[in-house]
């Protein structure tokens, strides 16, 4: 790396789409962000936007995207065409989101073909997410074989939950031969998030005991205690926990023996009906929260009933964590959901006085794309919004890892 070169590309590859980001660490400045949405229909759409240059400005491409190779070619195009390519020498390396890293990868990792496999290896723990995650490091490794390839695995913040957590209660040997135990996710969001809360309230992340709420259309929460997380909701899996947009979430195991027993389905069947069929598109036929309360203002009962389950399911882990943590400094709201929806933030808090939660619901109303307390003042916990950033958080963590390697 010479010392010219402090640019990242993040890459967050999702199952159908992917979000990238171009920074510039030297001051972590954004100097282009990006989307490509329905990958592998007829109606892929890719959106960037160059917010540097002659180029600034937001460009749109429409049409069939066969797969995320065909993807990221078409995001290292746009790139180039605002001179900002690949092929920069400003370039230190490319940040990956990788989201399972199993027990191995606890910290941020230069990929080799061993790292590959090893990630490879964890794709039926993954199976909507590390597939995508692979075909972004291999496309990006073969459009720049010579810059460092970074993976920030979304289970590397949870691996500090104690055995108590992390454990199911099922037969040890069975468990331990198969390496079944609960990881997490959403770790990049959970670990920036609880710190910037400690920010927000002017105190060290060492001081704080905070439950962050990451409601996206995946969904998790988790319970860190001083910096670091003591429990999370997502398990082996990202099915565990909260009700996602398509997930079912927690759910008794006894289920997918009732469906395969009695209805007959096969074990692929149950995988797609809890994943992608299941949570709020399961209960209502819609996943995104906008919709669901538009219909619940047209009165909905679906809809009702949806945003309900999906409530309870939050009280419950709020709960859940306050018991965990013991004494709680604050909670923070966060990822699409959490940042945008003031009635499932209103909702989930209420009744909670007794445990020091109280809401402003003027300051809860209120739109704005910076972090910020909600709570009324007199409540004893704080309660946060506080937009998540897992791209910047991947680019801060891979260009401390390719700075650190390039002193020694
Ligand atoms: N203004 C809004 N009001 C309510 N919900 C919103 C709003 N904007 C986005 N969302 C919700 O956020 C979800 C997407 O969250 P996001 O964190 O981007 O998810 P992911 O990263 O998992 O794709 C949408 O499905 C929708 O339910
Ligand atoms: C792990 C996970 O659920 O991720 P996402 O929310 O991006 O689907
Ligand atoms: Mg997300």
């Amino acid at each position: 790396m010479t010392a010219t070169a402090t640019r990242v590309l993040v890459l967050n590859s999702g199952s159908s789409s992917v979000k990238y980001q171009l920074l510039d660490m030297h001051d972590g400045s954004r100097l282009a962000v990006g989307l490509v949405e329905r990958i592998g229909e007829e109606t892929s759409r890719l959106t960037h936007t160059a917010l540097t240059g002659g180029g600034a400005g937001k460009r749109e491409r429409t049409g069939p995207i066969a797969d995320h190779e065909a993807a990221l070619k078409a995001v290292a195009e746009e790139l180039s065409a605002d001179g900002l390519g690949l092929d920069s020498p400003e370039l230190a390396a490319i940040g990956h989101r990788v989201v399972h890293g199993g027990l191995r990868f606890t910290e941020p990792t230069v990929v080799d073909d061993e790292v590959l496999a090893e990630v490879e290896r964890l794709v039926p723990v993954a199976p909507l997410h590390n597939p995508a995650n692979i075909t972004g490091i291999r496309t990006a490794r073969a459009l720049r074989p010579d810059l460092p390839q970074v993976a920030v695995f979304d289970t590397a913040f949870h691996t500090t939950m104690p055995e108590s957590a992390a454990r199911y209660a099922i037969d040890v040997e069975t468990a331990d031969a198969h390496r079944i135990r609960r990881y997490g996710f959403h770790g990049t969001s959970h670990a920036y998030v609880s710190r910037e809360t400690a920010r927000l309230l002017g105190k060290a992340p060492e001081d704080v005991n905070v439950i962050v709420l990451h409601l996206g259309n995946g969904a998790s929460a988790s319970a860190v205690r001083g910096g670091r997380c003591v429990d999370t909701s997502m398990g082996l899996t990202p099915l565990e926990g909260l009700v996602m947009g398509t997930r079912s979430g927690d759910i008794d195991p006894a289920v997918t023996f009732h469906l395969q027993r009695v209805a007959g389905m096969s074990t692929d069947e149950i995988d797609v009906l809890l994943n992608k069929k299941s949570g709020l598109v399961g209960l209502c036929g819609d996943n995104d929260m906008r919709e669901i309360r538009r219909r619940i203002d047209e009165g909905d009962e679906r809809a009702q009933l949806a945003f309900d389950v999906y409530i309870h399911r939050l009280k419950k882990y709020i709960g859940a964590y306050y018991a965990v943590l013991g004494r709680v400094d604050a909670i923070a709201f966060t990822a699409g959901v959490g940042e945008n929806a003031a009635p499932v933030r209103e909702a989930a808090v209420a009744g909670l006085e007794e445990l020091g939660l109280a809401l402003d619901s003027a300051l809860n109303d209120e739109r704005s794309d910076d972090a910020r307390l909600i709570s009324a003042p007199y409540a004893r916990v704080a309660v946060a919004v506080v937009p998540t950033d897992e791209e910047l958080e991947i680019a801060r963590q891979a260009f401390t890892l390719v700075s650190e390697n390039s002193l020694d």
